[in-house]
């Protein structure tokens, strides 16, 4: 284990032991009935499956969305279809399920969700990191990064797939009491370097996400970190 200056770096050989971190941090949470942030994309798929298979029971968990492409629900380019699929659907009890409400537009699904989301003490968000920098759906230098008062905003692609988003905002993601980054793959370093190792700048979204007021973790493989200044 590592540090950078404001996140902890966890190293592992590959992919199949980033998923197991990860899903290890996400059983944990699971089982004390956290309110869980997800993340979408396809790194996170076999953590999923794994912290299904540590722990069944999520009945007394919550489990949300970090970002969301406007899609319907069976689209394949849906971030609940994956976390359905890999997860869900493999649970004996499932958590309460807070989903992104797609079948609106994409304004108004954020503002729905925004609302859904006030008052929400939110325990952990597992997050992505794009090769670009992105995290949940936030892009470098969307509008989005400067949003402090909405908890989720509609939000353009930034990359494929070329479809509207809805995002949690950065106010939402730093307000979980653990924020946990996955990243894996040679293709994830730059980012990783500037995500992790930088000042922190707009043009790597990323880097602008830290718990407020607890920890940040990004958990890696070899691979990502290779361009980190790890001692
Ligand atoms: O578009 C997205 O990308 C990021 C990163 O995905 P990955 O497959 O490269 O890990 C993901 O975290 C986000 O939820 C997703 O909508």
């Amino acid at each position: 284990m590592h540090a950078s200056a404001d996140v902890e770096l966890v190293v592992v050989p590959g992919p199949e032991e980033a998923a197991a971190a990860a899903a290890d941090v996400l059983a944990r949470s699971a089982r004390a009935g956290g309110s869980i942030v997800l993340a979408g994309g396809t790194t996170p798929r076999r953590a999923y499956e794994l912290a299904a298979a540590a722990c069944p029971d999520w009945g007394s968990a919550q489990a949300w969305f970090g970002d969301e492409r406007c899609v319907a629900r069976g689209d394949p380019r849906s971030n609940e279809l994956l976390v359905r699929r890999a997860l869900l659907d493999r649970l004996a009890v499932p958590p309460t399920v807070h989903a992104v409400p797609t079948e609106l537009s994409p304004a108004a699904a954020a503002a729905a969700y925004d609302r859904a989301l006030r008052g929400v003490r939110l325990d952990l968000a597992l997050l992505g990191l794009g090769a670009d920098g992105h995290t949940a759906s936030l892009f470098p230098n969307a509008p989005s990064l400067t949003e402090r008062d909405r908890l989720a905003v509609a939000a353009a692609p930034g990359l494929p797939p070329p479809v509207e988003r809805v995002t949690m905002t950065i106010p939402a993601l730093a307000s979980a009491g653990r924020v946990v980054f996955l990243a894996t793959g040679t293709d994830k370093a730059d980012a990783a370097r500037r995500a992790f190792a930088e000042p922190p700048s707009p043009a790597t979204p990323a880097s602008l996400v830290r718990s407020a007021r607890g920890t940040t973790t990004a958990i890696l493989d070899e691979a990502a970190a290779a361009l980190l200044p790890i001692a």
